[in-house]
């Protein structure tokens, strides 16, 4: 479903390379987290998937679209969940889902019912008309996931999607991806958190100082590491104790 060859990008300005020379193929219906330090290159990477930023070079296909030449297509293909929050702190949120989803020309009864059916899904239908800017963390969260998907992507990528919010939100957002997942959606998300990705993910890849370090299924990893027996400790012997502080 996406393949990746030599993926690097360094930053006007930086000194050093944020990815470099990434190899990577992630299959249809897979859940595949991204795990790293902070710095490591998650957001780079992804943000490179997503159409967000530009590689400095390499390349690579989405369901056999190349970036270069198929943004259009790409665009309809996948769903993005950014870090921050990518919504109208002043609209409500069914006018932001409803402005997101007219981005990608949904229009009508089906699309509105959609919109509805998502908020209960998410458990928002009673702030459905309320203003975001009154909203909590987690239920920004769960309204920009739905903002990312009510076009059906093929592949969804999301940063760091449980960061900041609540164990209830967490469960909520994780249990609708594995749902999304099922009915076919690839997923593809950064997340600090191994032991949520020991339970959620097909793969995981560790990345460290824009390499990856580490791939494999997360019982792979513990099964490969000697003396591992939990995921922090297969990813602290992979990357190290040496603190990540950058500015
Ligand atoms: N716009 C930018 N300009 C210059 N350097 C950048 C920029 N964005 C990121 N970097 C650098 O690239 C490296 C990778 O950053 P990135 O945000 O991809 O890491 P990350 O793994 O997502 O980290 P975190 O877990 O903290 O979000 C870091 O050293 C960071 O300082």
């Amino acid at each position: 479903m996406i393949q990746i060859d030599q993926l690097s990008k360094k930053y006007k300005e930086a000194e050093h390379f944020s990815l470099s020379g990434l190899d990577l193929n992630i299959d249809h219906g897979e859940i595949f987290g991204l795990l790293g330090s902070n710095g490591a290159g998650k957001t780079t990477l992804i943000s490179m998937l997503s159409g967000l930023i530009k590689p400095t070079s390499g390349s690579f296909k989405i369901d056999g679209l190349d970036y270069t030449s198929n943004k259009k297509e790409l665009k309809k293909l996948i769903g993005i969940v950014p870090q921050e929050y990518a919504l109208y702190p002043s609209l409500t949120a069914y006018e932001n889902l409803y402005y997101f989803g007219s981005m990608f020309g949904l229009k009508g009864t089906l699309f509105k019912n959609s919109i509805e059916e998502h908020l209960i899904r998410l458990g928002l239908e009673k702030f459905a008309h309320k203003k975001i800017k009154a909203f909590s963390g987690g239920m920004k969260r769960r309204v920009n996931l739905i903002a990312s998907i009510l076009h059906q992507p093929k592949v969804l990528f999301l940063d760091e999607p449980t960061v900041g919010v609540d164990v209830q939100s967490k469960t909520v957002i994780i249990d609708f991806l594995k749902e999304l997942n099922t009915s076919g959606t690839t997923i593809v998300y950064t997340s600090h958190h191994l032991n949520e990705a020991e339970t959620f993910c097909t793969r995981v890849g560790i990345i460290d100082h824009g390499q990856l370090v580490c791939l494999g299924t997360p019982k792979e990893l513990i099964q490969n590491e000697q003396g591992a027996e939990h995921p922090e400790e297969v990813f602290l012997a992979k990357t190290g104790k040496a603190l990540r502080d950058y500015a």
